[in-house]
């Protein structure tokens, strides 16, 4: 059976609808579903100079594949026309119904996975909707109070502790309970989904050189380190709490399956120096599959032929390979 994904483009004045099109002229082993306003992705494809025909879906598997050129659509309507490149506050509530349509047709085994295009969480807070990132917004609607952030490219996994708080509160957030929830999230979904007989995982330390014996910090000595012990009790294959600043060099890495870095900015900024284009950011812990590009919305290159395809492609390859092995 060929997988159903739903794709929600996500921020209407961004690139996600100018991915969508782009991603409707591949050959996929797979059926898409766009999450979108029609109108939307029609006139972006004109922009773009690209072919779209747009099959409504009926909420039924597909009966024929889709072709190269066409997209299944599930139309959510604008609350107002989407400008590439200009914010529209009046739309922030279409984009999280997209979600939200997604997020249930997943939760009932409608689709087989969900693939996002980029969010502005700034414009949807704006139109009222209290909002941090897609990974909370599925947590919350699958009632799952511990998922984690994966962002993975050729060489290197990054999972994160913490995603989307302010820096003020992550000394607070990272509790023993929290870290080793983290890590065993990932530990047992390298097994399961990524075929890791047995995952080695470098934990990152939150302070300075991991704290420096504690004069830099306590949370490395006191809430990191005992876990990691514990852990070790258990059998993993864990290790740290490492100084981020040296954790990343191909020495350590060589042999690692993730990093899990405590915070958004620790871990990121590495991953998308070494991939930026060619990651792929992976929900672990949800009830269903959800992929996702690693760039953000990306407005001044919204309805342009110069936007990088990449990380989507892989967002939606990743999708599918995950449901075909899901399925083994
Ligand atoms: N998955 C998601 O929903 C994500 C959403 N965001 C959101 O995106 C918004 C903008 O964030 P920024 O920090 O400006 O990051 P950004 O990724 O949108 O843009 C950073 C730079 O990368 C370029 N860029 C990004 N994607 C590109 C692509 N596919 N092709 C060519 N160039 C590309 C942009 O033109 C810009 O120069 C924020 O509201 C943020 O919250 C950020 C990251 C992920
Ligand atoms: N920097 C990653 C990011 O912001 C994507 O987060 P999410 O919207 O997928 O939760």
């Amino acid at each position: 059976m060929r997988p159903l994904l739903a794709f929600t483009p996500g921020e209407p004045a961004g690139v996600g609808p100018d991915l969508a099109v782009m991603m409707a002229q591949q050959d996929w082993n797979a059926d898409i579903v766009a999450i979108a306003d029609s109108e939307l992705l029609t006139q972006r494809a004109m922009e773009l100079g690209l072919p779209l025909t747009l099959i409504p879906y009926d909420g039924t598997r597909p009966k024929n594949p889709m072709l190269p050129g066409q997209l299944f659509i599930k139309h959510i309507p604008l609350s107002a026309p989407a400008v590439a490149g200009e914010l529209n506050v009046a739309n922030g509530q279409y984009v999280v119904e997209t979600l939200s349509v997604a997020s249930d047709g997943n939760l009932t085994g409608e689709f087989d996975a969900i693939v996002t295009g980029p969010v502005h969480k700034g414009i949807i807070n704006e139109a009222g909707v209290a909002f941090s990132g897609h990974t909370e917004f599925f947590a919350n609607k699958a009632d799952r109070s511990d998922v984690v952030m994966m962002l993975a490219t050729e060489g290197l996994r990054v999972a994160l502790v913490t995603t989307h708080i302010p820096l003020a509160y992550v000394a607070k957030a990272i509790t023993a309970e929290r870290v080793e929830k983290i890590i065993t999230i990932l530990h047992d979904d390298l097994k399961q989904k990524f075929g890791e007989d047995e995952p080695n995982i470098l934990v990152c330390g939150l302070n300075p050189h991991a704290g420096e014996g504690g004069h830099l910090g306590h949370e490395d000595e006191a809430i990191i380190s005992p876990v990691i012990r514990k852990l070790q009790r258990g059998g993993m294959h864990v290790s740290g709490p490492y100084p981020a600043d040296t954790l990343f060099q191909p020495k350590y890495l060589a042999s690692a399956s993730a990093v899990v870095a405590m915070y958004h900015d620790q871990g990121l900024p590495v991953l998308k120096y070494k991939g930026f284009g060619k990651a792929v950011n992976i929900t672990l812990g949800l009830p269903y599959i959800r992929t996702s590009v690693d760039h953000g919305t990306a407005l001044d290159m919204a309805g342009s032929p110069e936007i990088n395809p990449g990380s989507c492609q892989l967002a939606i390859q990743t999708a599918i390979d995950m449901v075909n092995n899901s399925r083994l």
